[in-house]
């Protein structure tokens, strides 16, 4: 399978996302600059990747460092931290992984490492939090595969497969985890407007793996549903509140409105890393607006004319009160939530 991201020669190498599916392209980050200016433009995007792309990142500047000593090194790193902090708001895993990078710098500075142990050990953190990334998923994968039915028409939002994970995905390594079950699994793939994740890249994953998938436009799901098409919803998440309030691509809450209307189970499937005890419910969750051209244009197209408002939050929230179950590596969360995931997470976070 191919890796969304990965180590070549020193350097971080990521598929460019933005060009896909026509394209397969690569695009090659020298500098953590390189990494965040790659986040921030969506070169590379879905909450877990970008965890890890932010991981990377600080280990690419600091492997580069020419400090002459741990407090020049440490300046260096904490300043790397928060330029890639500040590259996307909604994602918790892009926060979890710095801080986790920062507990790794901060204890070895704590016990007096060098210079070059302390390189050493944010270079083999960032290589852990990537591979334990991509055993998530294929966890997810094992514990959410029994919500799918032995037969399924699945519908999924967005893009929450290997291109917005280190490998596998969470919401289609579900998908791909009820396939190699045996089970028979039709996919329905919203496109996604603006970014069209669904259409390209989601669709793109899954005809590579001949999975049979049908895209279609995010309008399209409520007729779906009524016509009885559609068996269960599986989305990712890109930060899930203490009370299991849901932030995900925008559109994601009206799939969860047209289920529940239409009796058809909602999951979400995300990794602990996703996960956000310290914010209360979905009120606190930061819901990014990207640039209106990502709406008012189509490649060199325009698709609204000058002079009109355009509104585009790339999230909204759905309320947990529409989610069956919240899976996870360490197994499926159900409702009341503010338990499930506090037990979920203990000793985990
Ligand atoms: C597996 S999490 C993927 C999650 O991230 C996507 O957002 P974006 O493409 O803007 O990074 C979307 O919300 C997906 O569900």
């Amino acid at each position: 399978m191919l890796p969304t991201i990965d180590w070549d020669d020193g350097e971080v190498v990521m598929i460019d996302q933005r060009k896909l599916p026509s394209k397969e392209v690569y695009v090659r980050c020298r500098t953590a600059k390189d990494v965040a200016r790659a986040i921030r433009t969506m070169v590379i995007r879905g909450a877990p990747a970008i965890g890890v792309a932010a991981a990377m990142g600080v280990a690419l500047d600091v492997r580069r460092s020419r400090a002459t000593g741990t407090t020049q090194l440490a300046t260096e790193f904490y300043r790397t931290c928060d330029l890639l902090a500040a590259t996307r708001p909604t994602a918790v895993n892009l926060f979890w992984a710095i801080e986790r990078m920062k507990r790794v710098f901060a204890g070895g500075m704590r016990v007096g490492r060098s210079t070059a142990e302390l390189q050493a050990l944010i270079d083999a953190e960032a290589v852990r939090l990537h591979d334990e990334d991509v055993a998530n998923c294929r966890a997810i994968g094992r514990h959410g595969a029994g919500v799918v039915p032995a037969e399924a028409r699945v519908l999924t939002h967005c893009n929450a497969g290997a291109l917005a994970t280190g490998r596998y995905g969470s919401a289609l390594g579900v998908i791909r985890a009820a396939v190699e079950a045996g089970k028979r699994v039709a996919v329905y793939a919203d496109e996604t407007r603006p970014f069209l994740q669904g259409a390209r890249l989601t669709a793109w994953e899954l005809v590579r793996d001949g999975i049979d998938t049908t895209v279609i436009t995010d309008g399209m799901a409520g007729s779906l549903m009524r016509a009885g098409m559609v068996d269960v919803v599986v989305v990712g998440a890109d930060r899930i509140a203490a009370n299991g309030d849901v932030a995900n691509k925008i559109g994601t809450y009206t799939v969860a409105v047209l289920a529940r209307e239409h009796g058809v189970p909602f999951y979400v499937a995300a990794p602990l890393s996703t996960i956000d005890l310290s914010t209360p419910d979905g009120s606190g969750i930061p819901i990014e607006e990207r640039d209106a051209k990502e709406m008012t244009y189509m490649g060199a197209s325009q698709l609204v004319p000058e002079g009109a408002a355009v509104w585009n939050p790339a999230f909204d929230v759905t309320p947990a009160s529409f989610v069956a179950g919240i899976i996870t590596e360490r197994g499926i969360c159900r409702p009341p939530f503010a338990e499930s995931l506090k037990h979920v997470c203990d000793g985990n976070q």
